[in-house]
């Protein structure tokens, strides 16, 4: 991605309609129902660092007395006092920072994990086209970097923010109460440094966001990386990703240059101007002393409370650093969270009842949100219907939209015009949660989780009791569906951890688990996108047989992609350019179809190519390639039903031609 700055979305048509920037403190205001409950806490934090400033202004006042009364009259055991008193207030300033800190520790991090669970919540309830478009390296760093930016600021910052400031408020009144010319001249003094800091505000805003996103940018380079780390070896392309992430890294450094200079700069005026101003009072002060306008303690008593000032003064560069950072970080957490939820549950959600399956597309129009507007719709008025229990194969050239087409039945995407219907309901009335216990999905490319396969099959069986009869029953079941045996053979069985996505495993016992999974969900509709792939034809073939047999009742639609794949259907849908151009059964489909005979050659085409190039699932179990086994050819439901269902021979090209 490149980087978008002010406001980073992925997207540049998203980016265009970035709502505007709020206000510093409207922005850190989105934080409150996170903070809600440490609020007491933070609060007393704050009272007891605020305890702490009273108690370390007091320390003027004690010496001023010192001076001007005690050490004037000559009297010892009332300066001993005195120094007892500036001891006794400098512990009670330690044991108030350390209370604040003790106070606001917990709190903070409770915030970061609520705003975190939130966020992660958030991801997972936005829909597929946000997650299509924002790339996962970018979700990361907010998730990671900048939530603890929002605790380290809730934490510290913000407390000493505020602390500090008031700080200055009464340590320049107080410098007021010795003589006005003294606390007009410190705060003339000021200014150039409060000039600096609006220059400074605005130029590391800037360089915040900057950062920031490059940082997302360096977390996606990373993320996606080790993601393709196969290709990357295989190509011999590791020096080119690392190129391309040694320059990234290198605008990050170039960035955080920029901002350490301009924080460099503020710290300059911050820690210069507190010295100039106390120089500037000393003359002043002397010359009042000499007209006898202000006593000795006074004068100290001032020059003590300026010195005591420094620090509030001098930190507040860092303090004002960490506050931008931390609403730049606020901002970019909720881009997130104010990215639009468009799959959302009804209102008023339908009850189906019991579904028998019937699925029906209705004039189904669909285009993706982020297309340009000349771009025609992916689905364009499709007519489909499936009947209970019937298994349809679609079939189509590459591009044509038929994954497209599968993701709507889940409402992965939802439709932009007519209607995807199962019993009847359009699936837009129902809750996601009923929906997606009806309607099942398995995808060409499988997703496992870092589990056991036992958890990964049983995904979808919330409802079972993990260890029970029944659920041990189904993964059995499931497992003996999809051919997935070798499941048992893994170091410990059914409790093997398959990694993180499951990449310790072939791509074809990869397929196999995800349709175990997707069988063990006993949907009333299953959506099957070209799910095996990856399997030999024999082993594809057995699996097919199977799942007839047990799916008996489900209503099946099966991407197609090769000819083998088609022998699971019982009606045969072709689709071109986003709409259904023919559909029947797989014999009157050659008969009357020139687009389906032709489309059967260049997949039987495909077929080959992809075999000899993809190699045989090493999983699997059966004859090579090319000759099919004995036995596999005897267990294929094409035999005997050849009119209605392909066999390998009669779908190729030779068959058609
Ligand atoms: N997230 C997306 N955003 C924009 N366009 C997309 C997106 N996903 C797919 N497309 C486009 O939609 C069209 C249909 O894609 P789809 O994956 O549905 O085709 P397909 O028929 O399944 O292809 P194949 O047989 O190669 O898998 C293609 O032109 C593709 O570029």
């Amino acid at each position: 991605m490149t980087t978008q700055h002010p406001a980073s979305t992925p997207a540049g048509a998203e980016t265009a309609a970035a709502p505007p920037r709020p206000p510093m403190l409207r922005s850190l205001a989105r934080l409150v129902p996170y903070a809600r409950p440490a609020l007491p806490r933070l609060i007393g934090g704050a009272l007891v660092a605020l305890a702490a400033t009273v108690v370390s202004l007091m320390v003027p006042l004690v010496i001023q007395w010192v001076i001007d009364g005690p050490i004037s009259a000559g009297s010892r055991e009332a300066v001993l006092w005195g120094v007892g008193a500036v001891f006794a207030l400098g512990l009670l300033e330690a044991l108030f920072i350390f209370l604040r800190r003790a106070l606001v520790l917990a709190p903070a991090t409770e915030v970061d994990r609520l705003v975190r669970q939130a966020f992660f919540e958030r991801l997972l309830r936005l829909p597929v086209a946000f997650h299509d478009r924002w790339p996962g390296g970018q979700l990361l760093s907010r998730m990671m970097q900048d939530i603890g930016r929002v605790r380290r600021f809730l934490s510290f910052g913000l407390i000493m923010l505020l602390v500090n400031l008031l700080t200055i408020v009464i340590g320049i009144g107080l410098l007021f109460r010795w003589h006005w010319v003294l606390g007009t001249l410190f705060l003339v003094c000021t200014v150039p440094l409060w000039l600096a800091s609006v220059r400074f505000n605005s130029r590391f805003d800037t360089l915040s966001r900057l950062s920031q996103d490059q940082a997302g940018d360096l977390a996606t380079s990373v993320e996606e990386s080790v993601h393709g780390i196969r290709v990357l070896k295989a190509f011999g392309r590791g020096g080119h990703a690392l190129d391309a992430f040694a320059r990234r890294a290198e605008s990050l450094r170039g960035t955080e240059l920029r901002k350490a200079r301009a924080l460099g700069e503020i710290w300059f005026w911050h820690e210069i101007v507190p010295v100039a101003a106390q120089a500037v009072c000393l003359l002043a002060g002397v010359w009042l002393v000499v007209r006898g306008e202000l006593s000795v303690g006074e004068l100290f008593a001032f020059f003590t409370l300026a010195a005591a000032l420094s620090w509030p003064i001098g930190s507040l560069g860092f303090l004002f650093s960490m506050l931008i950072d931390t609403r730049t970080s606020v901002d970019r957490i909720f881009e997130v969270f104010g990215a639009p939820i468009t799959v959302r549950d009804p209102e008023h959600a339908v009850d189906p009842g019991r579904i028998t399956g019937r699925l029906r597309f209705d004039r189904v129009t669909f285009r993706y949100p982020d297309m340009r507007p000349e771009e025609p719709n992916v689905i364009d008025g499709l007519e489909l219907e499936l009947e209970p229990g019937e298994t349809l194969a679609l079939v189509g050239a590459t591009g044509c939209g038929k994954t497209t087409l599968t993701t709507l039945p889940l409402r992965l995407f939802d439709v932009t015009g007519g209607a995807v219907r199962l019993d009847g309901h359009d699936v837009r009335e129902m809750s996601l949660e009923t929906l997606r216990s009806h309607i099942g999905i398995a995808f060409e490319d499988p997703v496992l989780f870092s589990a056991s396969v036992r958890e990964n099959v049983l995904l979808g069986r919330e409802d079972l009791e993990p260890g029970s009869d029944k659920a041990e029953r189904v993964l059995r079941e499931a497992l003996d569906v999809a051919h997935a045996g070798f499941a048992y053979d893994l170091p410990r069985g059914l409790d093997t951890e398959v990694g993180e996505e499951g990449l310790s495993l072939s791509g074809g016992q990869r397929q196999r688990l995800a349709l175990a999974r997707v069988v063990a969900a006993q949907p009333a509709v299953l959506v099957l996108d070209d799910p095996l792939s990856a399997l030999d034809v024999d082993t594809e073939t057995r699996v097919t047989a199977e799942l007839r047999r047990v799916l008996a009742d489900t209503t099946v639609l099966v991407v197609a992609h090769r000819p083998s794949t088609v022998a699971l259907a019982d009606r045969v849908a072709v689709m071109s350019r986003g709409r259904i151009v023919a559909v029947g059964r797989h014999a009157d489909l050659l008969r009357t179809s020139a687009e389906y005979r032709a489309l059967l050659s260049t997949l039987g085409d495909e077929d080959r190519g992809a075999r000899s190039s993809r190699g045989r699932d090493p999983g699997s179990e059966g004859a090579s390639e090319d000759r099919p086994s004995e036995g596999a050819s005897e267990d294929r439901p094409s035999e005997g039903a050849s009119e209605d269902r392909p066999s390998e021979g009669q779908t190729g090209a030779g068959a058609v031609a």
